[in-house]
């Protein structure tokens, strides 16, 4: 497999290597020693998939207390996938990355504990799968809004999006209690 690179620390890429033969492909989506020579260290304790129709929008989700890390790849269809450094104190805070993930490419992103993660459908229908390093913990779920102009998150798709009341009612990051953040 390749370690893309990224701009944010901690943010993992992953292009893994693709066995295709006359029947289709196989490749290994998580392999534990691998795995975390690429920097995941943290044990998965969670897997969730989710599909999304054409013109949704996920996010932008975090929890604290038990931050999740996210190894996350697309196993139809294809979304944008963005990635916030909401670890308070970090260098990169308040920074972005997005990446087009999809079942054509077969790229995973590994967005580590104290970001923010959500995404966008690029072609639908999208079922993203994702394995979390500490479970869900819906008293620490929270949305900071995908818009937020001091995120200025630029996504791919504006027009005709599909998102859930939650997401709408997301905080602006300036209104995110700073002891809600992970520290850094
Ligand atoms: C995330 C999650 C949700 N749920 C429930 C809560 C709710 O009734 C239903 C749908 O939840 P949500 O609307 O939060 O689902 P969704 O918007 O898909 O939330 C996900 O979005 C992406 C961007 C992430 O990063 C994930 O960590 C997660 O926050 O599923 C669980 O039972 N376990 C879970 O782990």
């Amino acid at each position: 497999m390749n370690v893309l690179p990224t701009r944010l620390p901690g943010l993992v890429l992953i292009e893994p290597r693709v066995l295709e033969d006359s029947r289709g492909y196989f490749f290994e989506a998580y392999q534990e020693e691998r795995y975390r020579q690429a920097g995941l260290s943290d044990a998965f304790v969670q897997d969730n998939v989710s599909i999304s129709k054409a013109g949704v929008l996920r996010g932008i989700h975090l929890q604290n207390p038990q931050p999740q890390g996210k190894l996350v790849q697309v196993l139809q269809g294809a979304v944008w996938d963005v990635a916030v450094d909401l670890r308070y104190g970090s260098a990169t805070f308040g920074q972005w990355e997005g990446f087009e993930l999809s079942v054509a490419n077969h790229h995973q992103l590994y967005i580590p504990p104290g970001f923010g993660h959500g995404f966008v459908v690029l072609q639908g229908p999208a079922m993203l799968g994702y394995k979390c390093t500490a479970a869900y913990h819906a008293a620490g779920d929270m949305t900071v809004r995908y818009d937020d102009p001091d995120l200025a998150i630029e996504w791919p798709v504006t027009e005709g999006l599909i998102v859930s009341d939650k997401d709408r009612a997301g905080m602006s990051l300036r209104e995110v209690p700073r002891e809600r953040l992970t520290l850094s």
